[in-house]
């Protein structure tokens, strides 16, 4: 049963995860939208109010405002920097001074109940004057009301006027004259660490950097040593997070050959995945890549440019891992007495083993608990875990839970590619960051609908991460877009989500995909794979300098950096897609809003030229403002208002992102 409905009825709390059965989350910096639906009988006024109290104790009050009229549902946005659990609750007021104020307005120009409504007046402002915990400032204010509204000397016209004071209504707002008021009980929520949210992310395999073929065609390793070797030039591009696949020693037992052949080669490594061999295991690091000294000096480079090292939380194991040996009961067994390798349908996976978490869930929960751990005292913070959907989603949240107890800043990015509650519901339980379908939705139709749906409907406890590409997603949109379709959805994950990614490659335009896969041909993940980044950006082959400025405008600019801040406009042609990044100066450090309006061409192949249309009141302006915006990937500079030509050639320029630049009323 529900409890009772206060005297003013409040409901439908936001934020707020599968009706409060887990804790809404944001990340430091996050504005947040709090709102809850509240409203009485009849047509006295009412209000409400939003009582936060943060991580420190520090409580605040903040009054909300009717999201649109006649709607009920009141809200207001609020920025949270203080990482930890904040506890809220909402309150709900008759306002009786609204009420009357509203009343008086009407009546007393239409000389009705003129004495009558004064009177009023008077007796609700005295009663507000002499509540208990009133400040002895507002209550002088309050008493002089009093007085000036029973003055007979000053027309009631005037008298009407000095009630209407800015400076009433502004005392009256936070502590209003309320009869009635209804209180929902407390709400938490959690802000993680900024980077839990924000960021951008570079995958690349260590081995494939610095890695030399040998005359007899077999190769020499890269190492961790040599790998770091391209750890500034990832930082050049602005990249906070290096994600690294598994580095543990690789099974031999079953290897893949190039391109996902089941047969390997002698000089074949085989897939980082498939973990486990004579050498050890999760626990281990590739006698290839070197030690963990050589790790941790791996990550120190990475630190000393900005970055966080992030590693691969793969719960699987080749037939050589020593848990094969050591705990066969963590697998399942066929009755010829064989264990069946893993399968993410419809791929196969025949060089690595499932674990069963059913057969004995607590040896093996104690198993993982101790892998992560031992990697954090490594110091690694940040795990992507390979498809978290295939294993019980209950142990993800014991697992997450216990983790970030210990240790608040672990952050976990779930590669749940899977369907749609399974996805959501592993977010719920705590993975801090979630892959999303953002790959695969390339049509302006699609993409408005999925980004509607990902900075709003999920917003509460869903951060995307929206990766351009992997190792294991080579999208036709990009095998047939060329050059235009990879700046296109470079840009459109750098300016939508506050977190995206792209795993190296993308930045060389390498789209020519295994004929029937939607992966690289030649994979990376069973070949070493060295580049030669920069012989392509001496020879204008490189996207370098575009993804540069990505993550430049991503820094500079603060409404990159939220998720629930996108407004989608409209545009009369279907492959002009038009949103706007707005952050209100109450939001920002500087103290000045800042505002970006980004069109994109979608199809890469064909000059789009059409009118946009954009919304001014979600840009914070005024309706028939005019404004100039610069297009920041190319200087244009252009004077913009409500409806706007614009012509984007995908071979020269496919997006525009403008900043606006101030306005004027036009
Ligand atoms: O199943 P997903 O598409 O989500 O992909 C992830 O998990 C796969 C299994 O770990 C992994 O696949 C790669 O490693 C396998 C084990 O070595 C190998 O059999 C596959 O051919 C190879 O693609 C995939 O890379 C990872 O992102």
């Amino acid at each position: 049963m529900s409890p009772a409905l206060g005297r003013i009825p409040l409901l439908d709390p936001a934020p707020a995860v599968a009706h409060n059965r887990w804790r809404p989350r944001a990340f430091s910096g996050e504005v947040v939208p709090f709102a809850i639906t509240a409203f009485r009988e009849g047509h006295d006024r009412i209000g409400a109010h939003l009582i936060l109290i943060s991580p420190l104790g520090d409580e605040t009050t903040h009054v909300l405002a009717e999201l649109d009229p006649g709607s009920d549902r009141w809200g207001t946005r609020i920025r949270l920097d203080t990482e930890g659990e904040w506890a809220f609750h909402f309150r709900g007021f008759s306002d009786d001074y609204a009420t009357w104020l509203h009343n008086a307005q009407i009546k007393i120009p239409a000389r009705v109940d003129v004495d009558v409504m004064l009177a009023l007046g008077q007796q609700i402002v005295t009663r507000g004057a002499k509540e208990q915990g009133r400040p002895a400032v507002e209550k002088r204010l309050l008493t002089t009301l009093a007085t000036a509204l029973g003055n007979r000397s000053l027309t009631p016209e005037k008298r009407l006027e000095v009630a209407s004071g800015e400076r009433v209504r502004a005392v009256l707002a936070l502590r209003p004259i309320a009869e009635l008021s209804s209180v929902t009980g407390d709400f938490h929520l959690l802000v993680e660490r900024e980077r839990a949210g924000v960021g951008s992310w570079y995958e690349f395999f260590p081995r494939s950097e610095g890695a030399v073929r040998r005359a007899d065609g077999s190769w020499r390793s890269g190492t961790f040593a040599t790998a770091a070797r391209r750890l500034p030039a990832i930082s050049n591009m602005g990249f906070d997070v290096v994600y690294l696949p598994p580095i543990h020693p690789i099974g031999r037992s079953f290897r893949k050959g190039p391109n996902n052949t089941l047969t390997a080669g002698p000089h074949d490594p085989g897939s980082p995945w498939a973990i486990g061999a004579a050498e050890g295991g999760h626990d281990a690091i590739h006698p290839d890549l070197g030690t963990v000294a050589d790790f941790t000096a791996f990550c120190a480079v990475a630190a000393t440019h900005n970055m966080e090292v992030a590693l691969d939380l793969a719960l699987q194991a080749s037939p050589d891992h020593p848990w094969v040996l050591e705990h066969p009961e963590w697998f399942t067994t066929l009755p010829d007495g064989s264990i069946a390798h893993a399968e993410n349908p419809p791929k196969k996976y025949q060089d690595i083993y499932p674990i069963n978490f059913d057969n004995d869930p607590e040896g093996i929960y104690a198993e993982v608990l101790g892998i992560v751990r031992l990697w954090i005292s490594r110091g690694i913070h940040i795990f992507r875990v390979d498809n978290p959907h295939t294993k019980p989603v209950h142990f993800w949240e014991r697992l997450i839970g216990e983790v970030t107890s210990e240790h608040p800043g672990v952050i976990f990015l779930a590669e749940a590619f899977t369907r749609p509650a399974l996805l959501r519901t592993l977010a719920q339980v705590g993975f801090q960051q979630s892959y999303t379908y953002f790959t695969w939705r390339n049509t302006r139709e699609d993409l408005a609908e999925f980004l509607t749906s990902v900075t709003t409907e999920t917003a509460d406890y869903l951060r995307p991460n929206f990766f351009v590409n992997t190792p294991d997603i080579l999208t036709e949109y990009l095998q047939f877009g060329g050059r235009p379709a990879y700046k296109i959805r470079a840009a459109l994950a750098a300016t939508t989500a506050p977190t995206w990614g792209m795993y190296s490659g993308y930045e060389l335009i390498e789209n020519v995909a295994r004929p029937g896969a939607e992966e690289n041909l030649d994979s990376e993940k069973y070949e070493y794979r060295p580049r030669d980044y920069a012989a392509a950006e001496r020879e204008g082959r490189s996207l370098v300098p575009y993804i540069t400025r990505l993550n430049d405008l991503r820094r500079t600019h603060p409404a990159l950096r939220q998720l629930r801040n996108l407004t989608l406009h409209s545009s009369d042609d279907d492959s002009i897609l038009v949103y706007s990044k707005h952050l209100a100066a109450e939001h920002a450090d500087s103290g000045q809003s800042d505002t970006l309006i980004v069109v994109v061409n979608v199809d890469p192949h064909n000059i789009a030229e059409t009118v946009v249309h954009l919304n001014l009141t979600a840009l914070g302006l005024a309706p028939g403002s005019s404004f100039p915006v610069t297009d920041l990937l190319t200087d244009a500079t252009w004077m913009w208002s409500e409806h706007n030509y614009v012509r984007l050639d995908p071979e020269v320029e496919p997006v525009h992102i403008l900043r606006l630049d101030g306005a004027s009323r036009g």
